[in-house]
C-alpha cells in the first residue's frame, strides 16, 4: 500500500493538517504512529483506512480487508454488543462465533448481553477492537487503543497484532503513549508540522537528555512527556 503526495486540510480554506505525505506500507509491517495531541495522527489513520479522501495525491493498493478501531467508539446505537457484533460480523460475511470467541479472548464475554450504551470507555473500546478483527484484516487500524483497556487486554494486544502481521496484515497503531515502543520489527512513524516522519534510527539522530524531578512528580512529567512524542526510559 502506498500514499503518494497526500495532502490533507478539513475545509477548503483551513490548515494542512498533512502535506505532501509520501509512504508505504509493507505487507506484514506493524507501524506504531506517535506525535503530539492535534499532530495528525488520527487524520493519518482515517486517510489510510479510506474513511477521509485525500484533498491532494493518492492512496493506492489499499488492502480489501480493512479493521479499524477509532479513537472513541461510537456507544449511541439502540444495540446490545451481542446483536451490534453479530450484525457486523454478518456485513463481513464471517460466522459471529468469530465475534464471541474474541469477545471471550479480550475478556469481554459478560458485556455481550449490556446495551452499547451503557458501556465505560474501556469496554466499549474493546468491542470497537473486536468489531475490527471479526474477519481477518489485510489491514488493521487501532486508533490509541491502549488508553482506556484494563491490563488484561493490554497485555494481549501486542500478541494479537503479531498474529495479524504475521498473517501478511499490515498493522498500524497510533499510540502517545509508545507501547508499541519496543515491539520487535516495528516502524516507528512520527507525526509533526503536516508531515510524517519515518524514524529508524539511521535517518533520524536521537539525543538523549536527562530530566531530574522529584519522585512524586515523575509519573505526571513521564506522562506529560509521552503525550508530546518523545520517548522516555527511566533511570534508578
Ligand atoms: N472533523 C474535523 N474537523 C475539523 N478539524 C478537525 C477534525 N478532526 C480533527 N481536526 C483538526 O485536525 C488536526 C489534527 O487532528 P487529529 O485528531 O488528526 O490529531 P491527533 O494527532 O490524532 O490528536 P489527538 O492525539 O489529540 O487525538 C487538529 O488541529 C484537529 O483540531
Amino acid at each position: 500500500m502506498r500514499l503518494s503526495s497526500v495532502s490533507f486540510r478539513y475545509s477548503r480554506r483551513g490548515p494542512w493538517v498533512l502535506r505532501d505525505v509520501g509512504l508505504v506500507l509493507e505487507a506484514g509491517s506493524v507501524v506504531e504512529v506517535t506525535g503530539r495531541n492535534g499532530a495528525g495522527k488520527s487524520t493519518l489513520l482515517r486517510l489510510l483506512a479510506g474513511i477521509v479522501r485525500p484533498c491532494r495525491g493518492s492512496v493506492t493498493a489499499r488492502p480489501p480487508i480493512v479493521g479499524y478501531a477509532p479513537e472513541v467508539f461510537p456507544v449511541d446505537q439502540p444495540f446490545t454488543v451481542a446483536a451490534y457484533l453479530a450484525h457486523m460480523a454478518r456485513a463481513r460475511r464471517v460466522s459471529p462465533a468469530s465475534g464471541t470467541a474474541l469477545a471471550e479472548r479480550l475478556g469481554a464475554s459478560h458485556l455481550l448481553d449490556r446495551p452499547l450504551g451503557d458501556l465505560s470507555k474501556g469496554s466499549a473500546q474493546k468491542v470497537g477492537l473486536i468489531q475490527s478483527l471479526l474477519a481477518p484484516p489485510g489491514l488493521l487500524i487501532l486508533d490509541e487503543p491502549f488508553a482506556g483497556l484494563d491490563e488484561q487486554t493490554r497485555a494481549e494486544l501486542p500478541e494479537i497484532i503479531g498474529e495479524v502481521a504475521s498473517g501478511g496484515g499490515t498493522v498500524v497503531v497510533s499510540d502517545h503513549q509508545n507501547q508499541l515502543r519496543s515491539f520487535p520489527g516495528a516502524e516507528h512513524w512520527l507525526v509533526a508540522d503536516a508531515s510524517v516522519t519515518v524514524l529508524d534510527g539511521e535517518r533520524v539522530r536521537r539525543a538523549v537528555i536527562e530530566v531530574i524531578v522529584g519522585v512524586e512528580e515523575a509519573d505526571e512529567v513521564e506522562q506529560k512527556l509521552r503525550a508530546d512524542g518523545y520517548l522516555t526510559r527511566r533511570t534508578a
